[in-house]
């Protein structure tokens, strides 16, 4: 398939804009729905300063968008990151809507943003940040409102000074105003893992549907963080062989089968790259590996229209936010390979948010088997819905959820009258 390059914008919120597009074509509505579904209706900017560990005072900038809250309070991460933008949060918030539209979450979509890189910040100057951040957003979320969580390069412990901070501010212990907390503070058991198995979930019904063996199934990893290093370790535990894994700095690979644990020890102590010379591969090149399973787990755009052809797995897993551009998703359809997209793929992190703020709210908390019995109930109905509805329409999984969540939505907004 010939596929014009210089069209393609790799925009994160025009994106959105247009798989919103590829969906409503679908759903015959009222063009001032689509309309209302293309832009989140809140967006918040602020800078705030912090005092640096040498004395100086820097200025950062960060975003909060909420995009739709028919349905419920807005629900999404804070992403710590230099590169991130309004344009990256609010199409991030509008994946979020659909995410938690998909999996039957009583939320809408929100998302942050905060410009910096934590990896040059000292223990105290990221809490400084991660405090000053809140503080200068505490007004515009909350437990009934808007609901943060972690993202890219943000942890439990910056979720449970965030959480601190609002306490303060507000003179009351609110859990319930972000998830991804340490347990100790009201953080749920499994969500850690929660993205990472969720994800799987839908890997392991994909391979059943495409009549391929789970046991040496060969899987690529790209981002070795909260989803991508969890994902491998489980994938690896239910049987598949992870031949590839990556982070920032790049890839190793080894068609035999990488020994997971071990690269999970190198990583917390010095890099993957240590596993030997003559297995390190580009972060480019291990997207295009022949593997069954591919799985982006790190930022957008890194399948796109430049190397969609040259994609050769039969599954992608998107573990990842808007890691495949919509014309990289019609090469992709048009190869064959299925595509189980990010607002199900990597919906598990939500859902498990969702049951942390449900045991905040109730201040009465579940084991680990009930949680994660949960989420597989949950993952395993939206994916078959999503796969049924495909099928049904003959089209593509993410023109599927999407329809699924917009019906969701659109029906939330009749019912509030504001359609
Ligand atoms: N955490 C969650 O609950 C959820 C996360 N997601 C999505 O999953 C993706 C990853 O998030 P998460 O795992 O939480 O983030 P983390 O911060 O835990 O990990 C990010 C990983 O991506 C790697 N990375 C960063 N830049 C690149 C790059 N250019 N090429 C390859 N790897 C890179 C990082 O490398 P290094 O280690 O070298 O810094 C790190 O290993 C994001 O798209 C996020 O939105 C989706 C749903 C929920
Ligand atoms: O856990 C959450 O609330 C949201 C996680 C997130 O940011 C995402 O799913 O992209």
């Amino acid at each position: 398939m010939t596929v014009s390059v210089m069209e393609e914008t790799l925009n994160p919120y025009q994106i959105a804009q247009q798989q919103i597009d590829a969906a409503a074509a679908y759903l015959n509505l009222p063009e001032h729905v689509t309309q209302i579904l293309k832009q989140p209706k809140r967006v918040l900017s602020v800078s705030f300063s912090v005092r640096m560990d040498d004395g100086s005072i820097r200025v950062f900038e960060g975003y909060r968008a909420q995009h739709n809250d028919a349905i419920g309070p807005t629900k999404g991460g804070i992403r710590f990151h230099p590169e991130v933008t309004l344009d990256e949060v609010k199409a991030l918030s509008m994946w979020m809507s659909f995410k938690c539209g998909v999996v039957g979450l009583p939320y809408g979509g929100g998302k942050g943003g905060v410009i910096c890189d934590p990896r040059e910040l000292s223990k105290g100057e990221l809490e400084r940040v991660s405090r000053a951040f809140m503080e200068a957003i505490a007004d515009f979320v909350g437990p009934d409102k808007d609901i943060p969580a972690p993202d890219v390069y943000t942890t439990p412990q910056i979720m449970g000074w965030m959480m601190d901070t609002y306490s303060r501010l507000k003179g009351v212990n609110s859990p319930g105003v972000i998830t991804g907390k340490p347990l100790i503070i009201g953080g749920s058991k499994g969500r850690n893992e929660a993205t990472a198995q969720g994800c799987v979930y839908t890997i392991l019904a994909a391979l059943k549907d495409r009549q391929l063996p789970v046991q040496n199934a060969t899987a690529a990893v790209q981002g070795f963080g909260n989803a991508g290093r969890i994902a491998a370790r489980l994938l690896s535990e239910a049987g598949c062989r992870i031949v590839a894994v990556s982070d920032s700095k790049g890839g190793i690979y080894d068609p035999n089968g990488l020994d997971i644990e071990r690269i999970s020890a190198l990583k917390d102590h010095s890099s993957i790259r240590e596993y030997g010379e003559s297995f390190v591969i580009s972060n480019a090149a291990l997207l295009e590996l022949d593997v069954d399973i591919l799985v982006p787990a790190a930022l957008e755009n890194v399948i796109t229209a430049v190397n969609a052809d040259r994609i050769k797995a039969k599954i992608v897993a998107e573990a990842a936010n808007g890691p495949t551009t919509p014309e990289a998703d019609r090469v992709l359809a048009a190869k064959g390979i299925t595509v189980i997209p990010d607002v199900l793929a990597n919906a598990g992190g939500v859902t498990v948010s969702y049951f942390e703020w449900v045991q905040n709210l109730m201040n009465y908390y579940w084991s680990e088997a009930e949680v994660l019995g949960k989420l597989e109930t949950n993952m395993i109905q939206s994916y078959v819905a999503v796969r049924d509805l495909a099928q049904e329409h003959s089209t593509d999984l993410r023109t599927a959820a999407y329809m699924i969540s917009i019906k969701r939505i659109a029906a939330a907004m009749e019912a509030r009258g504001w359609i």
